[in-house]
Protein backbone atom coordinates (compact mmCIF):
# COMPACT_ATOMS: atom_id res chain seq x y z
CA UNK A 1 0.00 0.00 0.00
CA UNK A 2 1.22 3.18 -1.14
CA UNK A 3 1.30 6.31 1.77
CA UNK A 4 -1.36 8.40 1.96
CA UNK A 5 -1.97 12.41 2.73
CA UNK A 6 -4.16 12.60 5.33
CA UNK A 7 -6.88 15.49 5.71
CA UNK A 8 -8.40 15.51 9.60
CA UNK A 9 -11.78 14.09 8.54
CA UNK A 10 -9.94 11.07 6.37
CA UNK A 11 -7.75 10.71 9.95
CA UNK A 12 -10.49 10.37 12.06
CA UNK A 13 -12.20 7.52 9.67
CA UNK A 14 -8.72 5.96 10.06
CA UNK A 15 -9.24 6.04 13.93
CA UNK A 16 -12.75 4.64 13.94
CA UNK A 17 -11.41 1.89 11.66
CA UNK A 18 -8.88 0.82 14.14
CA UNK A 19 -11.62 1.46 16.97
CA UNK A 20 -13.62 -1.07 14.48
CA UNK A 21 -11.19 -3.51 13.83
CA UNK A 22 -10.95 -3.87 18.02
CA UNK A 23 -7.92 -1.73 18.52
CA UNK A 24 -8.63 -0.08 21.99
CA UNK A 25 -8.03 3.94 21.07
CA UNK A 26 -6.00 4.72 24.33
CA UNK A 27 -3.21 2.56 23.04
CA UNK A 28 -3.07 4.66 20.28
CA UNK A 29 -2.54 7.50 22.60
CA UNK A 30 -0.07 6.31 24.41
CA UNK A 31 2.09 5.44 22.10
CA UNK A 32 1.04 8.61 20.29
CA UNK A 33 2.17 10.22 23.99
CA UNK A 34 5.06 7.90 24.54
CA UNK A 35 6.49 8.99 20.46
CA UNK A 36 6.36 12.68 21.97
CA UNK A 37 8.27 12.20 24.82
CA UNK A 38 10.70 10.08 22.66
CA UNK A 39 11.13 12.95 20.49
CA UNK A 40 11.87 15.34 22.61
CA UNK A 41 14.48 13.22 24.50
CA UNK A 42 16.18 12.21 21.04
CA UNK A 43 15.86 16.02 19.70
CA UNK A 44 16.88 17.60 22.70
CA UNK A 45 19.25 15.74 24.55
CA UNK A 46 20.42 18.50 27.66
CA UNK A 47 16.88 19.40 28.45
CA UNK A 48 15.54 18.32 31.89
CA UNK A 49 12.95 20.39 32.36
CA UNK A 50 9.97 20.44 30.07
CA UNK A 51 6.37 21.84 30.40
CA UNK A 52 3.60 20.54 28.45
CA UNK A 53 0.87 22.70 27.78
CA UNK A 54 -2.66 20.68 26.94
CA UNK A 55 -6.24 21.36 25.43
CA UNK A 56 -8.99 19.47 26.24
CA UNK A 57 -9.24 16.95 23.25
CA UNK A 58 -6.95 14.03 22.44
CA UNK A 59 -4.42 16.38 21.24
CA UNK A 60 -4.21 17.58 25.06
CA UNK A 61 -4.44 13.57 26.05
CA UNK A 62 -0.82 13.05 24.02
CA UNK A 63 0.22 15.77 25.79
CA UNK A 64 -0.59 14.25 29.68
CA UNK A 65 0.85 11.08 28.25
CA UNK A 66 4.08 12.52 27.26
CA UNK A 67 3.86 14.28 30.46
CA UNK A 68 3.51 11.01 32.35
CA UNK A 69 6.57 9.29 30.80
CA UNK A 70 8.95 12.16 30.63
CA UNK A 71 8.05 12.66 34.57
CA UNK A 72 9.13 8.68 34.75
CA UNK A 73 12.37 9.22 33.16
CA UNK A 74 13.19 11.34 35.46
CA UNK A 75 12.32 14.72 33.76
CA UNK A 76 11.32 17.77 35.88
CA UNK A 77 7.49 17.98 34.08
CA UNK A 78 4.85 21.07 34.44
CA UNK A 79 1.61 20.28 33.04
CA UNK A 80 -1.09 23.24 31.79
CA UNK A 81 -4.19 22.44 30.33
CA UNK A 82 -8.02 23.58 31.65
CA UNK A 83 -10.64 21.44 33.21
CA UNK A 84 -13.14 19.23 30.90
CA UNK A 85 -11.12 16.28 29.23
CA UNK A 86 -13.44 13.08 28.66
CA UNK A 87 -13.02 10.08 26.81
CA UNK A 88 -9.15 8.80 26.63
CA UNK A 89 -7.55 12.24 27.20
CA UNK A 90 -9.32 12.27 30.78
CA UNK A 91 -8.09 8.61 31.88
CA UNK A 92 -4.77 9.74 30.30
CA UNK A 93 -4.79 13.05 32.67
CA UNK A 94 -5.79 10.75 35.54
CA UNK A 95 -2.64 8.50 35.15
CA UNK A 96 -0.64 11.37 35.03
CA UNK A 97 -2.21 12.76 38.46
CA UNK A 98 -2.02 9.35 40.07
CA UNK A 99 1.81 10.02 39.96
CA UNK A 100 0.88 12.77 42.02
CA UNK A 101 2.08 15.33 38.78
CA UNK A 102 -0.52 18.28 39.41
CA UNK A 103 -2.31 20.06 36.29
CA UNK A 104 -2.63 23.68 36.31
CA UNK A 105 -4.73 25.86 34.40
CA UNK A 106 -3.42 27.60 30.94
CA UNK A 107 -3.89 30.92 33.11
CA UNK A 108 -1.17 29.93 35.79
CA UNK A 109 1.51 29.31 32.96
CA UNK A 110 5.28 30.30 33.79
CA UNK A 111 7.77 29.23 31.27
CA UNK A 112 10.41 30.06 34.29
CA UNK A 113 12.01 26.66 34.66
CA UNK A 114 11.17 25.28 31.29
CA UNK A 115 13.74 23.98 28.75
CA UNK A 116 11.24 22.77 26.24
CA UNK A 117 7.84 23.23 25.57
CA UNK A 118 5.42 20.61 24.24
CA UNK A 119 2.76 21.97 22.45
CA UNK A 120 -0.38 19.45 22.89
CA UNK A 121 -3.19 22.37 23.04
CA UNK A 122 -4.97 21.04 19.72
CA UNK A 123 -4.45 19.53 16.71
CA UNK A 124 -6.45 17.73 13.80
CA UNK A 125 -9.24 18.81 15.82
CA UNK A 126 -9.26 22.64 15.30
CA UNK A 127 -12.08 23.62 14.34
CA UNK A 128 -11.66 27.50 14.64
CA UNK A 129 -8.67 29.94 14.67
CA UNK A 130 -7.35 30.02 18.25
CA UNK A 131 -8.70 32.64 20.51
CA UNK A 132 -8.92 33.88 24.32
CA UNK A 133 -6.76 31.75 26.76
CA UNK A 134 -4.90 29.64 23.83
CA UNK A 135 -3.69 32.27 21.55
CA UNK A 136 -2.13 34.18 24.51
CA UNK A 137 -0.35 30.72 25.69
CA UNK A 138 0.57 30.60 21.51
CA UNK A 139 2.23 33.50 21.94
CA UNK A 140 4.20 33.14 24.87
CA UNK A 141 5.57 29.83 23.87
CA UNK A 142 6.39 31.58 20.88
CA UNK A 143 7.80 34.54 22.10
CA UNK A 144 9.95 32.57 24.89
CA UNK A 145 11.97 31.67 22.26
CA UNK A 146 11.97 28.11 24.10
CA UNK A 147 12.52 24.58 21.46
CA UNK A 148 9.47 23.53 20.87
CA UNK A 149 7.69 19.90 19.95
CA UNK A 150 4.52 20.18 18.93
CA UNK A 151 2.24 17.13 19.36
CA UNK A 152 0.88 16.21 15.56
CA UNK A 153 0.57 19.73 14.33
CA UNK A 154 1.60 22.75 15.77
CA UNK A 155 -1.65 23.80 17.51
CA UNK A 156 -3.51 26.54 15.31
CA UNK A 157 -2.28 26.35 12.02
CA UNK A 158 -3.42 26.58 9.26
CA UNK A 159 -4.50 29.86 10.61
CA UNK A 160 -2.85 32.41 12.60
CA UNK A 161 -1.74 32.41 15.73
CA UNK A 162 0.05 29.22 15.68
CA UNK A 163 2.31 27.87 17.51
CA UNK A 164 5.88 27.85 15.55
CA UNK A 165 7.67 24.44 16.75
CA UNK A 166 10.65 23.20 15.86
CA UNK A 167 10.10 19.43 16.02
CA UNK A 168 6.43 18.52 14.67
CA UNK A 169 5.68 14.70 16.03
CA UNK A 170 2.94 13.52 13.30
CA UNK A 171 0.38 10.62 14.40
CA UNK A 172 -0.24 8.11 12.49
CA UNK A 173 0.02 9.97 9.34
CA UNK A 174 1.16 13.21 7.46
CA UNK A 175 -1.51 15.79 6.76
CA UNK A 176 -1.78 18.25 4.92
CA UNK A 177 -0.35 21.00 7.07
CA UNK A 178 2.63 18.67 6.89
CA UNK A 179 3.27 19.48 3.63
CA UNK A 180 2.10 22.73 2.25
CA UNK A 181 2.24 26.21 3.02
CA UNK A 182 2.43 28.46 5.04
CA UNK A 183 1.28 25.38 7.93
CA UNK A 184 4.14 23.57 6.89
CA UNK A 185 6.74 26.58 7.84
CA UNK A 186 5.28 26.29 11.81
CA UNK A 187 6.28 22.66 11.55
CA UNK A 188 10.11 22.62 12.44
CA UNK A 189 11.23 19.16 11.35
CA UNK A 190 8.40 16.92 10.99
CA UNK A 191 8.78 13.15 12.40
CA UNK A 192 6.19 10.39 11.39
CA UNK A 193 4.99 7.85 13.80
CA UNK A 194 3.16 5.11 12.80
CA UNK A 195 1.40 4.78 16.82
CA UNK A 196 0.78 1.38 16.24
CA UNK A 197 -2.31 1.78 13.58
CA UNK A 198 -3.12 -1.22 12.24
CA UNK A 199 -1.74 -0.69 8.33
CA UNK A 200 -5.36 -1.81 7.01
CA UNK A 201 -6.94 1.31 8.92
CA UNK A 202 -5.01 3.66 7.33
CA UNK A 203 -5.86 2.06 3.49
CA UNK A 204 -7.51 5.16 2.03
CA UNK A 205 -7.23 4.90 -1.93
CA UNK A 206 -9.40 8.06 -2.57
CA UNK A 207 -6.15 9.93 -0.80
CA UNK A 208 -3.20 11.59 -2.50
CA UNK A 209 -0.51 9.16 -2.71
CA UNK A 210 2.91 10.36 -1.04
CA UNK A 211 5.99 9.62 -3.19
CA UNK A 212 8.18 7.60 -0.82
CA UNK A 213 11.93 6.57 -1.75
CA UNK A 214 10.38 2.90 -1.75
CA UNK A 215 7.51 3.70 -3.88
CA UNK A 216 9.49 5.28 -6.38
CA UNK A 217 12.59 2.88 -6.38
CA UNK A 218 10.34 0.48 -8.00
CA UNK A 219 9.86 2.55 -11.05
CA UNK A 220 13.28 3.10 -11.83
CA UNK A 221 13.40 1.68 -15.35
CA UNK A 222 15.86 -1.22 -15.44
CA UNK A 223 19.10 -0.40 -17.99
CA UNK A 224 20.17 -4.09 -19.08
CA UNK A 225 23.80 -4.51 -19.37
CA UNK A 226 23.38 -4.74 -23.19
CA UNK A 227 22.29 -1.64 -23.55
CA UNK A 228 22.81 0.50 -27.06
CA UNK A 229 22.12 4.51 -26.93
CA UNK A 230 19.05 3.28 -29.40
CA UNK A 231 17.12 0.73 -27.07
CA UNK A 232 16.93 2.90 -23.96
CA UNK A 233 15.34 6.00 -25.24
CA UNK A 234 15.36 8.22 -27.55
CA UNK A 235 14.00 12.06 -27.14
CA UNK A 236 12.84 14.77 -28.50
CA UNK A 237 13.54 18.27 -26.89
CA UNK A 238 11.46 20.93 -29.25
CA UNK A 239 11.51 24.95 -28.07
CA UNK A 240 14.17 27.47 -28.31
CA UNK A 241 13.36 31.06 -29.63
CA UNK A 242 15.47 34.12 -29.85
CA UNK A 243 16.63 34.83 -26.14
CA UNK A 244 15.55 31.80 -24.95
CA UNK A 245 18.75 29.56 -26.22
CA UNK A 246 19.38 27.87 -22.83
CA UNK A 247 15.99 26.41 -21.70
CA UNK A 248 15.61 23.61 -24.68
CA UNK A 249 19.55 22.93 -23.94
CA UNK A 250 18.53 22.26 -20.17
CA UNK A 251 15.79 19.84 -21.14
CA UNK A 252 18.36 17.73 -23.18
CA UNK A 253 20.81 18.49 -20.75
CA UNK A 254 17.88 16.81 -18.15
CA UNK A 255 16.51 14.06 -20.40
CA UNK A 256 20.51 12.63 -21.05
CA UNK A 257 21.05 12.60 -17.59
CA UNK A 258 17.89 10.58 -16.74
CA UNK A 259 18.80 8.14 -19.00
CA UNK A 260 17.82 8.60 -22.48
CA UNK A 261 20.35 6.92 -24.96
CA UNK A 262 20.02 9.85 -27.57
CA UNK A 263 18.64 13.40 -27.17
CA UNK A 264 17.88 15.40 -30.83
CA UNK A 265 17.11 19.24 -30.14
CA UNK A 266 14.89 20.93 -32.70
CA UNK A 267 15.10 24.40 -32.43
CA UNK A 268 14.20 27.70 -35.13
CA UNK A 269 16.98 27.92 -37.46
CA UNK A 270 19.50 30.79 -36.45
CA UNK A 271 18.92 30.48 -32.46
CA UNK A 272 22.25 30.47 -30.59
CA UNK A 273 21.71 27.34 -28.87
CA UNK A 274 24.04 26.58 -25.86
CA UNK A 275 26.33 24.24 -27.09
CA UNK A 276 25.99 20.74 -25.65
CA UNK A 277 27.96 18.23 -27.27
CA UNK A 278 26.10 15.14 -26.95
CA UNK A 279 23.10 16.76 -28.67
CA UNK A 280 21.46 16.16 -32.03
CA UNK A 281 20.83 19.49 -33.69
CA UNK A 282 17.67 19.78 -35.89
CA UNK A 283 17.41 23.64 -37.08
CA UNK A 284 14.18 23.79 -38.41
CA UNK A 285 12.49 26.73 -41.01
CA UNK A 286 9.19 26.10 -39.42
CA UNK A 287 7.53 23.40 -36.82
CA UNK A 288 6.17 20.99 -39.54
CA UNK A 289 6.45 17.12 -38.20
CA UNK A 290 7.72 16.48 -40.93
CA UNK A 291 10.60 17.55 -40.38
CA UNK A 292 10.76 16.65 -36.47
CA UNK A 293 9.83 12.71 -37.82
CA UNK A 294 13.46 12.62 -38.48
CA UNK A 295 14.33 12.82 -35.16
CA UNK A 296 13.23 9.19 -35.10
CA UNK A 297 11.90 9.79 -31.24
CA UNK A 298 9.88 7.66 -28.83
CA UNK A 299 8.83 10.75 -26.78
CA UNK A 300 8.94 14.55 -27.19
CA UNK A 301 9.34 17.44 -24.82
CA UNK A 302 8.13 20.72 -25.92
CA UNK A 303 8.16 24.11 -25.04
CA UNK A 304 10.75 24.85 -23.63
CA UNK A 305 11.88 28.13 -24.21
CA UNK A 306 9.96 28.21 -27.66
CA UNK A 307 8.24 32.09 -26.70
CA UNK A 308 5.06 32.58 -29.12
CA UNK A 309 6.34 29.41 -31.32
CA UNK A 310 4.96 27.70 -28.67
CA UNK A 311 1.75 26.29 -29.78
CA UNK A 312 2.97 25.80 -33.48
CA UNK A 313 5.93 23.70 -32.11
CA UNK A 314 3.45 21.80 -29.42
CA UNK A 315 0.97 21.23 -32.48
CA UNK A 316 3.75 19.75 -34.82
CA UNK A 317 5.19 17.72 -31.73
CA UNK A 318 1.51 16.45 -31.12
CA UNK A 319 1.06 15.40 -34.80
CA UNK A 320 4.32 12.86 -34.03
CA UNK A 321 1.31 10.80 -31.97
CA UNK A 322 3.88 10.10 -29.06
CA UNK A 323 4.18 10.47 -25.60
CA UNK A 324 4.87 13.58 -25.00
CA UNK A 325 5.87 16.63 -21.68
CA UNK A 326 4.31 19.95 -22.57
CA UNK A 327 5.69 22.69 -20.71
CA UNK A 328 6.21 26.46 -20.80
CA UNK A 329 4.75 28.32 -24.13
CA UNK A 330 2.93 24.90 -25.22
CA UNK A 331 1.05 25.35 -22.13
CA UNK A 332 -2.24 27.18 -23.91
CA UNK A 333 -5.38 26.06 -23.98
CA UNK A 334 -6.22 25.22 -27.50
CA UNK A 335 -3.15 23.42 -27.58
CA UNK A 336 -3.74 21.18 -24.45
CA UNK A 337 -7.45 20.86 -25.10
CA UNK A 338 -6.58 18.41 -28.12
CA UNK A 339 -4.55 15.81 -26.13
CA UNK A 340 -7.44 14.57 -24.25
CA UNK A 341 -6.72 10.80 -23.12
CA UNK A 342 -3.70 10.80 -24.57
CA UNK A 343 -0.29 9.75 -23.15
CA UNK A 344 0.38 13.65 -22.63
CA UNK A 345 1.72 14.80 -19.15
CA UNK A 346 1.63 19.07 -18.95
CA UNK A 347 3.95 20.61 -16.39
CA UNK A 348 2.75 24.02 -15.72
CA UNK A 349 3.38 26.26 -12.88
CA UNK A 350 0.53 28.32 -11.04
CA UNK A 351 0.48 30.86 -13.33
CA UNK A 352 0.69 28.58 -16.62
CA UNK A 353 -2.03 26.48 -14.17
CA UNK A 354 -4.17 29.54 -14.22
CA UNK A 355 -4.16 30.45 -17.80
CA UNK A 356 -5.15 27.14 -18.48
CA UNK A 357 -8.24 27.05 -15.97
CA UNK A 358 -9.09 30.73 -16.10
CA UNK A 359 -8.53 31.36 -12.65
CA UNK A 360 -5.94 33.67 -10.97
CA UNK A 361 -2.36 32.28 -9.81
CA UNK A 362 -2.41 32.82 -6.21
CA UNK A 363 -6.26 30.61 -6.07
CA UNK A 364 -3.70 28.24 -7.67
CA UNK A 365 -1.23 28.09 -5.09
CA UNK A 366 -3.18 27.74 -2.41
CA UNK A 367 -5.20 25.49 -3.38
CA UNK A 368 -3.01 23.51 -5.73
CA UNK A 369 -4.36 19.99 -4.94
CA UNK A 370 -7.82 21.01 -5.72
CA UNK A 371 -5.99 22.78 -9.46
CA UNK A 372 -4.06 19.89 -10.37
CA UNK A 373 -6.90 18.06 -10.13
CA UNK A 374 -9.09 20.51 -12.41
CA UNK A 375 -6.67 20.42 -15.03
CA UNK A 376 -6.60 16.64 -14.67
CA UNK A 377 -10.51 16.77 -15.44
CA UNK A 378 -10.95 19.57 -17.78
CA UNK A 379 -7.87 18.47 -20.21
CA UNK A 380 -7.88 14.56 -19.31
CA UNK A 381 -3.86 14.75 -19.66
CA UNK A 382 -1.62 13.90 -16.78
CA UNK A 383 -0.51 17.13 -14.51
CA UNK A 384 2.17 17.89 -12.73
CA UNK A 385 1.86 20.99 -10.97
CA UNK A 386 4.97 22.82 -10.21
CA UNK A 387 5.11 24.67 -6.56
CA UNK A 388 6.30 23.56 -3.03
CA UNK A 389 5.13 20.90 -2.70
CA UNK A 390 4.86 19.68 -6.77
CA UNK A 391 1.04 17.99 -7.17
CA UNK A 392 -0.03 15.67 -9.75
CA UNK A 393 -2.59 14.45 -10.65
CA UNK A 394 -4.31 11.90 -13.56
CA UNK A 395 -8.21 10.93 -13.44
CA UNK A 396 -9.20 10.69 -10.06
CA UNK A 397 -5.79 9.93 -8.62
CA UNK A 398 -3.44 12.94 -6.52
CA UNK A 399 -0.10 12.63 -5.78
CA UNK A 400 2.38 14.81 -3.89
CA UNK A 401 5.88 15.03 -3.90
CA UNK A 402 8.39 14.91 -0.85
CA UNK A 403 11.28 16.07 -2.26
CA UNK A 404 13.26 19.00 -3.21
CA UNK A 405 13.17 22.53 -1.28
CA UNK A 406 12.67 26.14 -2.52
CA UNK A 407 16.08 26.43 -3.57
CA UNK A 408 14.60 25.04 -6.98
CA UNK A 409 12.91 27.95 -7.39
CA UNK A 410 15.11 28.97 -10.46
CA UNK A 411 15.62 29.95 -13.60
CA UNK A 412 16.01 26.44 -15.99
CA UNK A 413 14.65 23.85 -13.32
CA UNK A 414 11.57 23.35 -14.99
CA UNK A 415 13.56 22.40 -18.15
CA UNK A 416 15.45 20.07 -16.71
CA UNK A 417 12.52 18.64 -15.38
CA UNK A 418 10.64 18.25 -18.51
CA UNK A 419 13.93 16.26 -20.12
CA UNK A 420 13.31 13.94 -16.87
CA UNK A 421 9.88 13.18 -17.86
CA UNK A 422 10.70 12.99 -21.06
CA UNK A 423 13.18 10.38 -20.75
CA UNK A 424 11.12 8.15 -18.76
CA UNK A 425 8.42 8.51 -21.43
CA UNK A 426 10.88 7.05 -23.69
CA UNK A 427 12.05 4.36 -21.65
CA UNK A 428 8.59 3.06 -21.99
CA UNK A 429 6.76 4.11 -18.26
CA UNK A 430 3.34 5.15 -18.28
CA UNK A 431 2.47 8.95 -18.24
CA UNK A 432 1.69 8.75 -14.61
CA UNK A 433 4.67 6.60 -13.66
CA UNK A 434 7.05 8.80 -15.25
CA UNK A 435 5.50 12.30 -13.76
CA UNK A 436 5.74 10.79 -10.32
CA UNK A 437 9.28 9.14 -10.80
CA UNK A 438 10.69 12.64 -12.68
CA UNK A 439 9.54 15.13 -9.97
CA UNK A 440 10.23 12.79 -7.51
CA UNK A 441 13.85 12.00 -8.69
CA UNK A 442 14.62 15.85 -9.56
CA UNK A 443 13.92 16.72 -6.49
CA UNK A 444 15.97 14.57 -4.69
CA UNK A 445 18.46 15.41 -7.12
CA UNK A 446 18.24 18.96 -5.99
CA UNK A 447 18.41 18.28 -2.56
CA UNK A 448 21.40 16.75 -2.78
CA UNK A 449 22.96 19.36 -4.35
CA UNK A 450 21.69 22.13 -1.32
CA UNK A 451 19.38 24.58 0.09
CA UNK A 452 19.76 27.47 -1.98
CA UNK A 453 21.54 28.99 -5.15
CA UNK A 454 21.21 25.51 -7.01
CA UNK A 455 21.56 26.14 -10.68
CA UNK A 456 19.51 23.70 -13.00
CA UNK A 457 22.25 22.09 -14.81
CA UNK A 458 23.78 21.37 -11.43
CA UNK A 459 20.77 19.63 -10.72
CA UNK A 460 20.90 18.05 -13.66
CA UNK A 461 24.08 16.84 -12.89
CA UNK A 462 23.25 15.49 -9.95
CA UNK A 463 20.57 13.33 -11.27
CA UNK A 464 22.72 10.18 -11.55
CA UNK A 465 24.34 9.61 -8.30
CA UNK A 466 20.42 10.79 -6.98
CA UNK A 467 19.54 7.68 -8.32
CA UNK A 468 22.21 5.61 -7.04
CA UNK A 469 21.53 6.67 -3.40
CA UNK A 470 17.92 5.89 -4.52
CA UNK A 471 18.94 2.31 -5.41
CA UNK A 472 21.48 1.95 -2.47
CA UNK A 473 18.49 2.69 -0.20
CA UNK A 474 20.00 5.62 1.21
CA UNK A 475 17.74 8.00 0.96
CA UNK A 476 15.42 8.85 3.88
CA UNK A 477 11.93 10.48 3.38
CA UNK A 478 12.40 13.88 5.33
CA UNK A 479 9.81 12.73 8.44
CA UNK A 480 12.19 10.11 9.08
N1 LIG B 1 -5.30 8.43 14.77
C1 LIG B 1 -4.73 9.47 15.29
O1 LIG B 1 -4.18 10.26 14.58
C2 LIG B 1 -4.74 9.69 16.75
C3 LIG B 1 -4.82 10.99 17.17
N2 LIG B 1 -4.60 11.36 18.40
C4 LIG B 1 -4.63 12.78 18.75
O2 LIG B 1 -5.90 13.27 18.65
C5 LIG B 1 -5.89 14.53 18.00
C6 LIG B 1 -7.23 14.81 17.53
O3 LIG B 1 -8.05 14.78 18.68
P1 LIG B 1 -9.44 15.50 18.75
O4 LIG B 1 -10.27 15.11 17.62
O5 LIG B 1 -9.95 15.27 20.12
O6 LIG B 1 -9.08 17.00 18.51
P2 LIG B 1 -8.02 17.98 19.21
O7 LIG B 1 -7.62 17.53 20.54
O8 LIG B 1 -7.01 18.29 18.21
O9 LIG B 1 -8.91 19.27 19.35
C7 LIG B 1 -10.23 19.18 19.82
C8 LIG B 1 -10.39 19.98 21.06
O10 LIG B 1 -9.92 21.28 20.84
C9 LIG B 1 -11.00 22.19 20.98
N3 LIG B 1 -10.78 23.25 20.01
C10 LIG B 1 -10.96 23.22 18.68
N4 LIG B 1 -10.59 24.39 18.12
C11 LIG B 1 -10.16 25.16 19.14
C12 LIG B 1 -9.67 26.48 19.23
N5 LIG B 1 -9.52 27.23 18.16
N6 LIG B 1 -9.32 26.95 20.42
C13 LIG B 1 -9.47 26.21 21.53
N7 LIG B 1 -9.94 24.96 21.52
C14 LIG B 1 -10.27 24.45 20.33
C15 LIG B 1 -12.24 21.39 20.80
O11 LIG B 1 -13.32 21.99 21.45
C16 LIG B 1 -11.83 20.09 21.45
O12 LIG B 1 -11.90 20.15 22.85
C17 LIG B 1 -4.78 14.39 17.01
O13 LIG B 1 -4.28 15.61 16.56
C18 LIG B 1 -3.77 13.61 17.81
O14 LIG B 1 -2.98 14.48 18.58
C19 LIG B 1 -4.08 10.44 19.39
O15 LIG B 1 -4.74 10.55 20.60
C20 LIG B 1 -3.98 9.01 18.96
C21 LIG B 1 -4.67 8.61 17.73
K1 LIG C 1 -0.57 20.54 18.98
Amino acid sequence: MGMRLFTADAMRRADRRAVALGYPSLLLMEAAGRAVARAVREHFPDARAVWVVAGKGNNGGDGFVAARWLFLWGYRVAVYAPDGQAGDAAQARKALEAHGVAVRPLEALDLEGAEVVVDALVGTGLSRPLAGVYAEVAARVNASGLPVVAVDLPSGVPFTPHVRADVTVALAGLKREHLFYPARAACGRIVLDGIGMPEAALEAPELPELLTPEAMRALLPERPGNAHKGSVGRVLVAGGYATYTGAPALAALGAYRAGAGLVTLAYPEGVPLEPLLEVVRLPLAAWRAEALRAARAEAVAVGMGAGPGGPEAARAALELGLPAVLDADALVPEVVAACRGRPVVITPHPGEAARLLERRAQEIAAHPLEAARALAERYGVTVVLKGGPTVLAEGAHLAVNTTGSAAMATGGMGDVLSGVIAALLAAGLRPWDAARLGVYWHGLAGDRVGRVGLLAHEVAEALPQAREALISDAVRPFWV
